[in-house]
């Protein structure tokens, strides 16, 4: 009975406007006065006016003798003056009062001392000179900071100095998180072993971590398993506790023993369920026994996003500040990423420099994947309104790395190969922080994206049917201007991927036209489908004989897994992809597959470090290994 299906989702821009407006959360945070010392990073209560000048005192701003400027006057190289130490110039160092009735410091090195106490100067000083006057960095009662400043390291200097010792500051925003699910295991209890089908919980240590990067305090409740009863007292207890917000961690989707949405229903004010946004649809929002309350799903990335989204508005809300945002740049999408429409999506995208120009792609969408945020460079943000990006397309991106981190990132765009995988981790054992990031739009988009500076290097077999050739007419026509290289990665072996046994006992590209034989194609521009059409041409097979034709997946991992799980009988790939899930292979062509480097990119310290990897033997040896690659080529320049 409890299972809830969504209500109305609600645009992202309006969830946030109802969890703001449904809470007074300026008024949620008391104030608290606490030590100075230990304000760095909290937020003023209220304005804060110094109760003393700086300096308290006119004093000596260098080492030297103070005196009275008038007397100084008609000082010169030709008509030095002689001071009487005592009497008319005083001895004083940096930071010291100034002596009654003087005016002026002349620094130790113009003074010559003729005696012990008498003086000469050579020039003039004018009044104040080298003197730090009263108030000149702080008048008394002058307003040193607003209501809602975050407190800096010096800030805390200044406070001191003002005639603090404690200062007035919002508390702490406190949040406890309800971590559910009966397949919830705490990391410590999973060290070594885990059960079958138990997950680690480690969303609530993530989002508590959120929680203290924005200034506020977590509390993390034990696992409650997924019970309706034991998931109200839980909330019970914690709302018993008066936190400014209790986070649920996941059943808030729809699944049978997802209660959050119907607990905050029965039990308080539901608010919102469903938000227009991807990762984090199932958020649910609401209010229970005067508490703020969020479901946030289970899925880590989701969690976090849909926390970030959420929480970071009502925290600043309660401070009355703002919590300093990730920098944002500008930047070009190396691939077309379609989006859907009416949903905002959050890409996490690595992202890198290609000649001047800051250029992403994007990692996997799923947002059950953490690693798609641990080892993103930067986030993009589509718009709902947008139905995605096209290659080339600029937007701005938000930086989870430093901006000067991204000059180590090389960007693959191109044609799918198990290699490249091989090649990113060995450049990074060679180099620290030296990444590789790939693409995979088949090989004629990324001779585009080379052509349009979008990428470093593009992965191509592109077969030319009039000359026999590999890749180098397809430059020629399509990239005539661009400075390039062009060297050979592998050679590899293309041929029929078929279920273990080939159960319709298919030998050649003929059998892909019987009518019982399902297809897995590639998509156009790949340099598999190129090859596909070409030898159906020249065996005068048509498309419309072969079923599945128009079916394409993007890699060749994606045609052996539609294989492998009987969406269909036969795909055209790389028999590595065959091998590494257990399919059986018949081989039909071997292909070039070279990489096709920008010049300056060619020319760059790190092409070296990649051309290192190339002539390493046990980088060889890896490829190989993957099966049906040949690689006594590689390296070798071709263009
Ligand atoms: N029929 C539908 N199913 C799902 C929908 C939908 O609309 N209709 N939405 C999907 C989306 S989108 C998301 S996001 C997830 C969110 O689901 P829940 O919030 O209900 O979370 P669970 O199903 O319990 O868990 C999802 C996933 O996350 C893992 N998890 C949960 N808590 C933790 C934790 N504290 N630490 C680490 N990992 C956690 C959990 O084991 C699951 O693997 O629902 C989709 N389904
Ligand atoms: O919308 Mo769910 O939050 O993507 O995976």
């Amino acid at each position: 009975m409890k299972r809830k299906i969504y209500l109305h989702m609600k645009p992202l821009y309006e969830a946030q406007k109802i969890f703001l407006n449904a809470w007074d959360w300026k008024k949620a945070l008391a104030q608290e006065d606490i030590p100075v010392k230990e304000a760095r990073g909290r937020i003023t209560a209220q304005p804060i006016f110094a109760k003393r000048s700086l300096p308290g005192f006119n004093s000596a701003a260098m080492d030297g003798i103070a005196v009275r400027a008038e007397d100084t006057f008609g000082a010169s190289e030709a008509n030095p003056l002689l001071l009487q130490i005592g009497k008319q110039a005083f001895l004083v160092n940096t930071g010291e009062p100034l002596p009654e009735g003087t005016n002026a410091v002349i620094m130790i090195e113009h003074v010559h001392f003729i005696k012990e106490d008498l003086v000469e100067i050579r020039s003039p000083v004018y009044p104040w000179q080298h003197v730090r006057r009263i108030g000149e960095d702080v008048v008394q009662g002058e307003m040193l900071f607003t209501e809602g400043h975050r407190l800096s390291a010096w800030d805390l200097g200044v406070l001191l100095a003002s005639g603090y010792l404690t200062v007035t500051v919002r508390a702490k925003p406190r949040v406890i998180f309800i971590p559910t699910g009966d397949e919830l295991v705490l990391p410590e209890e999973a060290e070594g072993e885990i059960p079958f089908g138990k997950t680690v919980e480690f969303n609530s240590t993530m989002l508590a971590a959120l929680v203290e990067e924005w200034g506020g305090e977590a509390e993390i409740f034990p696992i409650v398993r997924d019970n309706y009863v034991e998931l109200k007292k839980a909330v019970e207890k914690a709302a018993s506790r008066k936190p400014h917000l209790i986070a649920l961690i996941a059943g808030s989707s729809a699944g049978s023993k997802d209660y959050t949405a119907a607990l905050i229903e029965e039990e308080g004010k539901l608010l919102v369920h469903g938000i227009q946004m991807m990762p984090g649809k199932p958020v649910v929002l609401g209010l229970v026994q005067n508490t703020p309350i969020i479901g946030v799903p289970g899925y880590p990335v989701s969690a976090v996003l849909a926390f970030e989204q959420m929480v970071r508005p009502v925290f600043e809300a309660m401070y009355g500040a703002r919590i300093p945002r990730r920098p944002k740049v500008k930047a070009v999408s190396g691939c077309k990423i379609p989006s859907k429409l009416g949903v905002t999506e959050f890409l996490r995208v690595k992202a890198g420099k290609v000649g001047t120009q800051t250029v992403f792609l994007p990692l996997k969408r799923g947002a059950g994947a953490i690693t798609t945020l641990t080892r993103a460079d930067a986030i993009v943000r589509i718009s709902s309104e947008s139905e995605g990006l096209l290659q080339g397309a600029e937007c701005e991106i938000e930086l989870l790395r430093p901006e000067k981190d991204l000059a180590k990132t090389i960007l693959v765009v191109g044609s799918h190969d198990l290699a490249l995988d091989i090649l990113a981790q060995f450049l990074r054992q060679k180099e620290l922080g030296l990444e590789l990031s790939t693409a995979h739009v088949g090989s004629l988009s990324g001779l585009m994206a080379i052509k349009d500076g979008l990428a470093h290097m593009a992965g191509t077999h592109l077969f030319d049917p009039e000359t026999g050739e590999f890749n180098v007419p397809y430059i020629k026509r399509y990239l005539p201007e661009t400075p390039v290289r062009l060297i050979n990665f592998v050679y590899r072996e293309q041929g029929l991927i078929l279920p273990p046994g080939n159960p319709k006992g298919i030998r050649d590209l003929r059998d892909l036209a019987q009518k019982e034989v399902t297809f897995i194609n590639r998509q156009p521009g790949s340099g598999t489908r190129v090859l596909l059409d070409y030898h159906l041409q020249k065996i005068g097979v048509s498309p419309r004989e072969i079923q599945g034709y128009e079916v394409e997946e993007t890699t060749h991992l994606g045609v052996a897994i539609n294989v492998a799980t009987g969406q269909a009988d036969v795909g055209l790939g790389i028999r590595a992809a065959a091998k590494l899930l257990n399919l059986e292979f018949i081989p039909l062509f071997k292909e070039r597959y070279d990489l096709l480097i920008r010049l300056d990119f060619y020319e760059s310290p790190f092409f070296k470090v990649l051309q290192e990897v190339l002539t390493d033997p046990a980088f060889k040896k890896a490829v190989e290994n993957l099966g049906g690659y040949d690689t006594s080529e590689m390296g070798k320049i071709i263009l």
